[in-house]
């Protein structure tokens, strides 16, 4: 079974501390997201102009991308108050009426996870993020009356793992939505040197770079690596982040040279050797590994995924050739390789391209995704 570790996604106590410490702001502060800041400075800027409560704001992206961050950065950039609340949160439209009846006007209301909502109470957020208005619904059964509520205008800010998993009348009713996406080495080596100088740990620029090579696009991650290295530094050296400790560091907390961890091995592990590569279900998947289905979908699969390791296809999760050859295992002759197969990689190897073909049913040719699936090498 794949068990949580130093290094995994969950969050511990002195996680929450310390990422309260090392959050960026104001927009200024907060590094990379070219797009997403320009577009939200303008939102911002202009709501402030003409003095009005900006548009409601949707924020989607995979976890430690700084959404949390971002909704932060807007209430102090708006000089609003901010309240925080999320989808779990509220099990009751009461709940959400509770919140929005005793809002201020321009406040920001923070939704963390909006797309985990009760239903009824989504309801009542579309009339009011449109109206400014909730219903108040008083009595039961036939004689129940609804009574209108003006509430204060407001800006929800809204965050999600998952925005494909919320209804299109919420999503519609979002001015802007912020697609917060995985971070390139060089803005992480940035982030990283912020917090090690906020840590007060003197860092290498070498130490800096490998952190940053191994931590899946992810500040969070990088933030929650840097830790490990800084306790390897104080522990074992003299305190300095250096490239050698960095080294030693992540190879004792089991992240690879890409910035693999335990889970991510467990998955390739599973769907290698038990699966054959797959194509298999997510759901399986999760079992095998132990894991909630949501974790592996939205935490392991998008790094996974975007970094070539594994393929979505409408049959299941695949194994692609670069993956086999990470894990240094050799895939059997059989193995499905890459999306919905790969006819004419796999045809032009052996004499499996039946096998291959039979799977490509989901009308999938051989376009530019078997191209750089090939691309990766083959072990
Ligand atoms: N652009 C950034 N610049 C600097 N630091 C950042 C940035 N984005 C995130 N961080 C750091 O990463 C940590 C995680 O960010 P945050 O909590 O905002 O992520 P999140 O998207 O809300 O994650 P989740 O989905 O798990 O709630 C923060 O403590 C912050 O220090
Ligand atoms: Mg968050």
């Amino acid at each position: 079974m794949y068990e949580r570790d130093a290094v995994s996604p969950e969050a511990d106590v002195e996680e929450h501390q310390i990422e309260g410490a090392l959050r960026p702001k104001n927009l200024d502060e907060f590094v990379g997201q070219h797009r997403v800041r320009e577009q939200l400075s303008l939102v911002l800027h202009s709501a402030q102009r003409r003095n009005r409560a900006p548009d409601h704001i949707l924020m989607s992206g995979g976890p430690g991308l700084g959404k949390t961050t971002l909704a932060m950065i807007i209430a102090a950039e708006l000089g609003a108050p901010l309240r925080i609340t999320s989808g779990p949160a509220i099990e009751r439209s009461g709940d959400l009426a509770a919140v929005l009846s005793t809002l201020q006007e321009g406040e920001v209301l923070f939704l963390d996870e909006i797309h985990r909502m009760a239903r009824p109470a989504e309801e009542m957020l579309y009339v009011a993020m449109e109206d400014f208005r909730v219903d108040v619904v008083v009595g039961k059964g036939p004689g129940a009356t609804a009574i209108p509520l003006d509430i204060a205008p407001f800006t929800l800010v809204g965050a999600t793992t998952r925005a494909g998993m919320l209804p299109a009348p919420l999503r519609d009713r979002f001015g802007f939505t912020a697609h917060m996406d995985f971070y390139e080495p060089a803005e992480l080596e940035q982030i990283l040197h912020r917090s090690a100088g906020l840590m007060g740990a003197p860092m290498e620029a070498e130490a800096a770079r490998e952190i940053a090579g191994r931590s899946r696009g992810t500040p969070r991650i990088a933030n929650r690596l840097l830790r490990r290295v800084r306790d390897y530094a104080e522990v074992r050296g003299d305190g300095r982040i250096t490239l050698g400790n960095a080294h030693a560091a992540l190879e004792l907390y089991e992240v690879d040279a890409l910035g693999l961890d335990r889970l991510d091995r467990a998955i390739l592990d599973v769907l290698m050797n038990r699966f054959r590569g797959g194509p298999v279900g997510l759901s399986t998947l999760a079992v095998s590994v132990g894991e909630e289905a949501e974790t592996v979908e939205t935490v392991a699969e998008p790094f996974l995924v975007r970094s070539g390791f594994l393929a979505r296809t409408p049959r299941g999760r695949v194994a692609t050739p670069m993956a086999w050859a990470h894990m240094g295992l050799t895939p059997p002759p059989d193995a499905a390789f890459g999306a919905a197969a790969d006819p004419a990689a796999n045809g032009g190897q052996n004499a499996n391209g039946q096998n291959a073909n039979g799977q490509s049913a989901s009308g999938q040719g051989p376009g530019g995704q078997n191209a750089s699936v090939r691309n990766n090498g083959t072990p």
